[in-house]
């Protein structure tokens, strides 16, 4: 029997992917990721001196940086996925190579697949298997799925883990822990962004995910939840054929979700697909409180009756749920943009932590409701907010939990998968179907009492929108509440005394570097070392043009700061 294959599957063009622990020699591994980070530091550390920092530039580095990963293996371009969700810390140039990471990924040999089975569950593959099939349905970092039948003439698929991965995964983590150490103690400035703790975050998220059984469970889980929707299929786990390192599901297979062709020309009725997809999440989101931290459209698929399919359950998250009522409040709280509301919610759900002046946390989400209440929610325009993070950031003791930018990452990858079936959708809209149904839940009565309540403020409200010009005093009257202003001049003012401070160290620098050199090289050439010397004169033109450009920049900031005093 033929079963169809993944044709997006291999891009044999790429970097092979490491083959495993095994082969490793532990000293050249760490001297090859401790020489990839300084050369990173190093580049990074160039372009911002030399003012080289074009959206360009920073793409070329990127593609370096990910050429390096893929040559890297497994680890890494988990750690690159796990990046490409944190728009709120990394430049766009990364997020948008690091995406290219989902699915850059070729398979490894069938027969390495077939021993990884049998040294698993113990037997032959023929007597485990009535058939399976050698060529992978798909392939990812961590493994592969191969589709076969059991005995009983039961179609599943069965997930097979990289050989030697848990032992890859031991050594890369043990260097990176060196690493960081390594950094923290020699590099003063980067102590800042707590490396340690990110370590941290990321080791205990991806061990949780090299284990199958861990897999299997939040499958489970994810089942039982969604057990009252007819509509949302999830695998069941065949636990006799399961380990840590194989993971055996049942065979459902499906049309990418993404894919407006195919459904339609499977006659699935998309918008019914997208208000499907918007209410599975939130139900995972505010009702179960567990949710696929990692919603991308290779891991949902529609089935030809239009249900949803979720795959891939080694990245779930979890946040404290609310109750129905609030669910309501909050989500009219957004229809108003009112901060304060959404800001209690998040605090409530453990997705930030109250600290004593909680401005900058509502700025940012006053500006995520007015970027993305009525429009695409695009990661873009986080570029706009990375200083208010960075600020929130140095709060100490405030962080901002994976949580919160796996739900941003995770709504949108909806809203894109939602805007590819129908470009017109809109988030608010598509989340009603959602809302009647908690209303229409278990204790009616209160509910609707809540939703009517919450209705007529709505209408109240919009009947009391002010004018263009009363919007415009509003906003700016808001602006000052939440600090905006205030904070804007002070970072005027210290941030030029900062930068003539850099510069003027620097030109110190560059005059040094420039007298030594012609210092030096005249020395040489009156020592008759011509070639050497000719070398330095070089060098010091170089320091000198460099001088020059610090100079005229610290000239220029002054002069500016004037105009604008006066
Ligand atoms: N139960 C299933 N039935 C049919 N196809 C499946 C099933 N499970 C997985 N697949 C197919 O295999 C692909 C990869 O599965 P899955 O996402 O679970 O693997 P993964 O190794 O965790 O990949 P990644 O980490 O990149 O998401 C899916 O996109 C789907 O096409």
């Amino acid at each position: 029997m033929k079963w169809p294959q993944n044709k997006k599957l291999v891009n044999q063009s790429l970097p092979r992917l490491s083959p495993g622990g095994s082969s490793y020699s532990p000293f050249l591994r760490q001297l090859k990721i401790f020489g990839i980070t300084l050369k990173l530091i190093f580049s990074l550390w160039w372009d911002k001196n030399l003012g080289n920092n074009s959206s360009r530039r920073r793409h070329r580095l990127a593609k370096w940086l990910v050429k390096n990963i893929l040559e890297l293996g497994p680890t890494f371009i988990k750690i690159g996925q796990a990046l490409s969700t944190r728009a709120d810390l990394i430049p766009i140039e990364y997020i948008e190579e690091f995406s290219q990471l989902q699915d850059r990924v070729p398979p490894f040999g069938s027969d390495l697949a077939i021993a990884a089975i049998e040294q698993e569950l113990g037997k032959p593959i023929s007597i485990l298997f009535a058939q399976f099939n050698p060529t992978p349905i798909a392939a990812a970092s961590l493994g592969q799925v191969h589709k076969a039948r059991l005995h009983t003439g039961e179609d599943v698929v069965v997930k097979v883990q990289r050989p030697g991965l848990a032992k890859l995964f031991n050594l890369d983590f043990e260097i990176l822990h060196r690493l960081v150490r390594w950094l923290n103690r020699f590099i003063k400035s980067i102590r800042k962004f707590n490396l340690e703790a990110i370590y941290r975050e990321f080791f205990e998220l991806l061990y949780l995910e090299i284990d199958y059984i861990h897999e299997g469970k939040n499958a489970d889980r994810f089942r039982d939840n969604f057990q009252s929707y007819q509509r949302v299929n999830v695998p069941k786990v065949y636990w006799q054929y399961t380990t840590s390192k194989i993971l055996t599901l049942e065979y459902l297979p499906g049309i990418k979700i993404d894919d407006r062709l195919a459904l339609e020309a499977n006659k699935i009725d998309t918008q019914e697909v997208i208000q499907l997809g918007i209410t599975c999440y939130l139900k995972q989101l505010l009702e179960d409180g567990f949710f696929q931290s990692d919603p991308h459209p290779g891991n949902m698929a529609v089935s030809q009756r239009g249900d949803i399919i979720f795959y891939d359950f080694g990245t779930m998250a979890e946040v404290k749920t609310i109750a129905k009522d609030q669910m309501v409040k909050t989500f009219f709280a957004v229809l108003k943009n009112d901060t304060d509301e959404v800001v209690e919610t998040l605090i409530y759900m453990g997705l930030i932590e109250p600290v004593a002046d909680m401005t900058p946390v509502k700025r940012m989400i006053a500006f995520m409701l007015e970027e993305f209440r009525d429009k695409p929610v695009d990661v873009r325009a986080f570029e706009q907010i990375t200083d208010e993070v960075y600020s929130i950031f140095e709060q100490q003791p405030f962080r901002l939990p994976p949580q919160m930018t796996f739900i941003v990452k995770s709504l949108t990858t909806l809203d894109g998968i939602a805007r590819a079936l129908d470009p017109q959708y809109n988030l608010l809209a598509a989340a009603q179907p959602f809302l009647k149904q908690i209303a229409f839940s278990q204790q009616q009565g209160g509910m609707l009492g809540v939703f009517a309540k919450q209705t007529k403020d709505f209408i109240q409200y919009k009947f009391k929108q002010p004018n263009r010009t009363q919007l415009s005093i509003m906003r700016l009257e808001s602006r000052l509440d939440l600090g905006e202003l205030q904070v804007k001049v002070k970072a005027v003012e210290s941030e030029r005394s900062l930068k003539q401070i850099q510069l003027g160290i620097k030109s110190l620098i560059y005059t040094c570097l420039s007298g030594f050199s012609l210092l030096s090289g005249s020395v040489l050439l009156v020592g008759q070392l011509k070639g050497v010397a000719i070398a330095l004169f070089c060098f010091a033109i170089f320091w000198f043009i460099l001088l020059l450009r610090s100079l005229t920049s610290m000239a220029m900031t002054e002069k500016m700061y004037k105009m604008a005093q006066k």
